[in-house]
């Protein structure tokens, strides 16, 4: 077999067609490819090719990487909605003004339900599909719920879904409700409910979806493999990304393993993890430099996708860190706020826990751990209209209103 499923902390061993998100020693499993007979440039070349396929399962931006994700999953079980195949931007007017030689931004917020979580979603529902389950689970602040219903829906199975009852944007639970998931919602946090269901998931016959099922790090692990290959396969000095969770981290970092264990690319990039002040135990452990995290009980901010208190993936994060000469660091609201108006003024936009990459990278190159001459890529993991609280609270302050509607009047504001 190609592929098998490694406890990270005994090493036990099982089969990738198992389900389990946690070794029985109480480990995390992670996902161990053998790309043996794989030669990286005949890999670049097939994957240039898929660029041109328009209906295939290779037309997605993430089985179009199907030989280093799930290369034994047969093609009819593929779950997809041609997820992946995000923009990558520039802005000219932010660049500048941070006066850094190169910066990018990677639209994950483009994804069929509009966040990252669809990178690693397609890859989970169809594994879950392929093992015969038909009812998925996840705890979410919403966007984990959106993609798991969307593709629950998709594959014919039911998602139920676990979300807090206060403190997450209600255009995700309304979403998620849409594609016709189940919600539960409960007085608690994500925290609670992840460990909820890693109690008590299987005991209820459920296929949990959260980033703890290593399946879901092996989809999310194609967005390094798309930016690379739109970059010609050189990726910038920097990746910057928003940490709630942290599958981001893992996932990148394997990803870049085995980017640059098959010769793909040539140097790692270095990562900086970015959290929001409120929410911010994996940051303040690694500043602290313990070696163990210690759970924020009540994690609060604005970008309420990061508020996760008690991140299960924390130490894969901290080894993919060491890896990648990583840095953390973490943002205000307010800056994280501001951010978010430049990306949206810049035209790309994103919802608020997208911005606290360019919050982060600000706030590095202000510290001097990120130079002016490097290059940088900003990781924007959900889409502007994700969570969109703090702009109508907003929009109320500035928008003009005008009755009656006459010339004079349009004047006054142009
Ligand atoms: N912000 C996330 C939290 C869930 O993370 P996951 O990595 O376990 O999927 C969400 O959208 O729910």
């Amino acid at each position: 077999m190609r592929m098998k499923m490694v406890c990270a902390d005994c090493g036990y061993e099982r089969s990738w067609m198992e389900y389990a998100i946690k070794c029985t020693c109480g480990g995390r499993l992670e996902i161990k490819q053998d790309f043996g007979g794989l030669d990286g440039e005949k890999l670049k070349a097939l994957f240039q090719k898929r660029l041109a396929e328009r209906v295939s399962v290779y037309a997605s931006g993430v089985w179009r990487y199907k030989e280093l994700i799930l290369p034994e999953l047969p093609e009819e079980n593929i779950i997809t909605k041609y997820e992946g195949n995000n923009g990558l931007y520039t802005s000219e007017r932010i660049r500048r003004s941070m006066g850094i030689r190169n910066l990018y931004f990677k639209a994950l917020s483009e994804n069929p339900s509009g966040s990252f979580k669809d990178n690693g979603m397609t890859a989970a529902v169809s594994h879950g599909r392929y093992l015969g389950y038909s009812r998925f689970a996840c705890s979410s602040t919403g966007n984990t719920s959106s993609s798991l219903a969307m593709y629950a829906a998709m594959g014919g199975a039911s998602a139920y879904v676990f979300v807090p009852e206060s403190g997450i944007s209600m255009n995700k639970v309304l979403q998620t409700w849409a594609y016709g998931a189940q919600v539960i919602r409960f007085d608690g946090t994500y925290d609670d409910g992840i460990s909820f269901l890693e109690r008590k998931g299987k005991e209820l016959g459920l296929y949990v979806c959260n980033s703890v099922n290593p399946l879901r790090i092996e989809g999310q692990k194609s967005i390094i493999y798309e930016t690379a290959q739109y970059l010609n396969w050189e990726l910038p000095d920097w990746i910057v990304i928003p940490g709630g969770a942290l599958s981001n981290v893992s996932a990148l970092g394997k990803g870049l393993e085995d980017l640059k264990q098959l010769g793909m690319i040539a140097k790692l990039p270095r990562i900086a993890l970015v959290q929001a002040e409120g929410a911010s135990p994996f940051h303040r452990m690694m500043a602290e430099g313990k070696d163990r995290l210690i759970p924020e009980p009540h994690p609060d901010t604005t970008a309420s996708a990061l508020k996760i208190g008690n991140p299960p993936s924390w130490p894969i994060a901290r080894r993919v860190l060491q890896l990648c000469q990583g840095v953390t660091c973490s943002v205000t609201d307010e800056e994280i706020l501001e951010s978010k108006r430049r990306i949206d003024q810049a035209g790309i936009g994103c919802e608020p826990a997208s911005a606290a990459s360019l919050a982060g990278l600000n706030k590095l190159m202000r510290e001097g751990t990120i130079d002016k001459e490097e290059t940088a890529l900003c990781m924007l993991t959900g889409n502007l209209l994700k969570d969109t609280d703090i702009l109508r609270a907003q929009i109320t302050e500035t928008a003009i209103m005008t009755s009656p509607l006459t010339v004079e009047a349009v004047q006054r504001v142009l």
